[in-house]
């Protein structure tokens, strides 16, 4: 499919997904988000592809949803639409890996949309935050949610009730991102991350995704017997013969996704 937001590019298993209305430092339209939507399920279907990345520019990720577009809404109409349900539907319906590289602003729903991805690589230019507040709403794509659980009540209450921006060192501090990278190198370290896990056995990769996600959905218990009979169904698998005879033999292993 052609798209007019967005970029995305395919090379070695990895796909790129490169946010772009510059004018608007990517703030997240309609169509934005359904392009984004659907070329991530376009990855998602792409044999070639292994891992995903979504990024913006230097300036912005995205500087949430597009408030222009909002403005005028009414509430029967964001009500009757269900706004913003389908691209969160979407969004956490894909299973292969998609790493979010962010630089500049990652506001509101851009600050939620790096959040739903599985995890953020963060240029040291990062800013994230909620800024709702100051619009007189709440967010509306996890913001409250997925924040709380990242940074825990204290900190996500007050970056919600208050609307301030956290810097990327905060934000690692904090562990809303894995790691921060000079923002000269934030394409190379991402990449150099998606080409590691596009190495590893897809369907282990499939697996440890759902069941790391699994932990933000069921009690520890749970979780716990999910991830061990998950565990114990690689067995079923071949790479998992091939992962430990490889170790076993001092090579690398050779997995082939059965
Ligand atoms: C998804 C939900 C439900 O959770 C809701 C949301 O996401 S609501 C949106 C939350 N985000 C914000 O409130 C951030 C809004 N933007 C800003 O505060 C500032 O633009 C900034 C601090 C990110 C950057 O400031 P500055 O460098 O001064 O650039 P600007 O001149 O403000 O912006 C350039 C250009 O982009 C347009 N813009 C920026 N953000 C948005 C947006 N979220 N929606 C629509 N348009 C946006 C801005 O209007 C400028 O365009 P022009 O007006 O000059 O044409």
């Amino acid at each position: 499919m052609a798209f007019e937001t967005i970029i995305v590019e395919v090379e070695d298993h990895v796909a790129l997904i490169r946010l772009n209305r510059p004018d608007a430092l990517n703030a997240l339209n309609t169509q934005l988000l359904s392009e984004l939507c659907t070329a991530l399920e376009e990855a998602d279907a792409n044999d070639k592809v292994r891992c995903v990345i979504v990024t913006g520019s230097e300036k912005a990720f995205a500087a949430g949803a597009d408030i222009k577009e909002m403005s005028s809404m009414s509430f029967a109409e964001v009500f009757a639409t269900n706004l913003f349900a389908d691209p969160s539907d979407r969004l956490m319906k894909i299973r292969k890996p998609v790493i979010a590289a962010v630089a500049g602003y990652a506001l509101g729903g851009g600050c939620e949309l790096a959040m739903a991805c599985d995890f953020i690589i963060a240029a040291d230019t990062a800013k994230f935050g909620q800024p709702e507040i100051n619009l007189g709403v709440i967010p509306g794509l996890g913001g409250t949610q997925r924040l709380t659980r990242f940074v825990g009540k204290s900190k996500s209450m007050e970056m919600n009730l208050t609307g301030r921006f956290m810097d990327a060192e905060e934000a690692e501090r904090a562990g809303l991102v894995s790691r921060v990278v000079p923002a000269k190198k934030l394409m190379e370290e991402a990449q150099g991350t998606a080409q590691k896990i596009a190495e590893k056995s897809q369907p282990t990769v499939m697996a440890v995704k759902e069941s790391v996600n699994r932990s933000y959905e069921t009690t520890l218990n749970e979780g716990i017997l999910f991830e061990r009979r998950v565990f114990h169904s690689m067995f079923a698998t071949e790479d998992q013969k091939e992962g430990m005879a490889a170790f076993m033999e001092k090579r690398q292993p050779q997995f082939r996704d059965k």
